[in-house]
């Protein structure tokens, strides 16, 4: 290319002319061409190479004298280069982009072509960047913006159980499951709505009334439970709403504030709602809609200001449906549903539930009790039909009945053994027993949650932790 080719008023354009000498243009553009830390490479409109620039061969490790004087559809013929920039812009008569890799680095090649004044290509001038280090620059931001990411939300889900323990003395949470739970009840406790607590027995449905009620702004008033099952139907209603003096036979000769009435101010925790007899399920309804009760055998009306919480382990909507249960009364009560999870179904609770009641267990009747491992598996893997309750009873029997410190598989009742299909084990057998064990534990997370990451997670150990044990195990999936 010679100087002459390049039009003035293109050159006036970048160039400041009346500070350069003419000469010197030739020499400057030669240096910026040799200097370049990009590759540029010259062909004619035959694409015949022409020049190329140190930094090119130095980018693509093709050598000056593989390309200089040879056709570029040649150089591609034999596989010198993978595929040409300069031959696609011939082609196309317009500036062509390509990411290529070359010998492990990629390659940002761009040709474009220079036009003559008939209007034909004459050289086509293709620069080329090497981009791997701005791609591995790329990868690796976008990897420690995804730890950050990460390490914020392990931050916060910190923070959220550890405001949650600081709330509760005596609770254990550990799953996220429990955790979704008491987050949606500490949301909840804020305001007044109807909140109907679901679950089976003894799954803590009690334990989260009383976070709601210590969480609202309700916390100094009383908090008064009822239990509708246990309460003979007949006296339920004076029980609740009080009765006036003489109001029936048997009754104070004073008359009697019903539970309401000392919930003022406070909250009301309905247990058992199911049980509640359908004339009552009407006048509870009038309280709810209304905030006024009236005493049986009284007159008046009397104000009250109760939040109300209910809770049942029927299934309420089944028997809206028989007519067992009015319907307007369950829309009132379940503006919020909270569902607390089985155990079974946050099994990473069990281990740390037990330690929590077997130290308060030592604590209070000085003891030194501690679980053998194999006794922790085993409760890992019992489906515990009785919950929370079950599982706390049974470490206050266990502390107690159990010769020595440590408990052993040999202490557990024969019925958890034989439901997680192991009779008491002889002592030769014990490995097999829990090779048995971990089987069943890990079949079941993984038919249930489907991936190793989130069946490691509900079983409490790392992720290469359970791979490596299905491999022993010889389980696959
Ligand atoms: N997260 C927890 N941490 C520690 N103890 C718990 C937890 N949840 C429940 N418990 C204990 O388990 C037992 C049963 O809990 P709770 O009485 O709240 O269950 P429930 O669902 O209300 O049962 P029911 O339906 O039979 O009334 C209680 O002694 C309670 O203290």
């Amino acid at each position: 290319m010679t100087i002459q080719s390049i039009h003035a008023e293109d050159l006036s354009e970048c160039m400041k002319l009346d500070r350069i000498n003419k000469a010197d243009i030739e020499n400057i553009l030669v240096s910026i061409f040799q200097s370049s830390y990009d590759g540029i490479f010259v062909a004619d409109k035959e694409g015949v190479g022409i020049m190329v620039n140190a930094a090119y061969s130095r980018i693509t490790g093709v050598t000056s004298e593989e390309l200089l004087g040879k056709n570029m559809r040649t150089v591609v013929k034999e596989g010198i280069v993978s595929e040409s920039v300069t031959v696609k812009v011939l082609e196309q008569r317009a500036p062509v982009t390509i990411i290529q890799s070359v010998r492990g680095k990629e390659l940002l090649v761009t040709g474009n072509p220079v036009f003559g004044q008939d209007g034909q290509i004459v050289y086509v001038v293709t620069n080329v960047r090497d981009i791997s280090d701005l791609n591995q620059m790329k990868t690796e931001l976008l990897h420690s913006r995804k730890m950050t990411d990460q390490y914020i939300s392990e931050i916060q889900e910190l923070r959220k159980r550890e405001l949650i323990q600081m709330h509760l003395d005596g609770v254990v949470a550990q799953s996220q499951e429990i955790m979704k739970v008491f987050h949606l009840a500490r949301k909840v406790a804020k305001v007044d709505s109807g909140v109907l607590i679901l679950g089976e027995s003894g799954v803590g449905k009690e334990v989260i009334v009383n976070y709601i009620h210590q969480e609202s702004d309700r916390a100094a008033k009383p908090l008064v439970k009822v239990n509708c099952g246990a309460i003979p139907h007949h006296l339920l209603e004076s029980e609740l709403f009080g009765y006036e003096r003489g109001a029936f036979t048997g009754a104070n000769g004073q008359g009697k504030p019903g539970l309401f009435e000392l919930a003022n101010g406070g909250t009301i925790f309905l247990d058992e709602i199911g049980d509640m007899p359908i004339d009552l399920q009407v006048k509870l309804l009038r309280v709810l809609q209304e905030f006024e009760i009236m005493r049986v055998g009284g007159t008046k009306s009397i104000k009250i200001d109760v939040r109300i919480i209910s809770a049942t382990h029927m299934d309420l909507e089944r028997m809206v449906e028989k007519n067992d249960f009015r319907r307007d009364l369950y829309y009132r009560l379940n503006i919020v549903p909270i569902k607390v999870p089985p155990l079974r179904d946050r099994r990473v609770d069990i281990v740390p539930l037990a330690f929590y009641f077997l130290k308060r267990m030592n604590e209070k009747n000085t003891l030194n009790k501690r679980f053998h491992p194999e006794t922790l598996q085993l409760f890992e893997a019992y489906n515990w039909p009785g919950n929370i309750r079950e599982l706390e009873n049974l470490i206050e029997r266990l502390a107690v009945m159990a010769d020595l410190d440590e408990i052993s598989i040999k202490d557990l009742p024969p019925y958890m053994l034989q439901s997680v299909g192991m009779m008491k084990s002889e002592t030769g057998k014990l490995k097999e027993t829990v090779a048995n064990l971990e089987r069943k534990m890990i079949k079941e997370q993984m038919e249930r949650l489907k991936t190793t990451r989130r069946a490691a997670e509900a079983l409490g150990i790392s992720q290469s932790a359970l791979v490596k044990k299905m491999k022993r195990l010889g389980l696959t999936f």
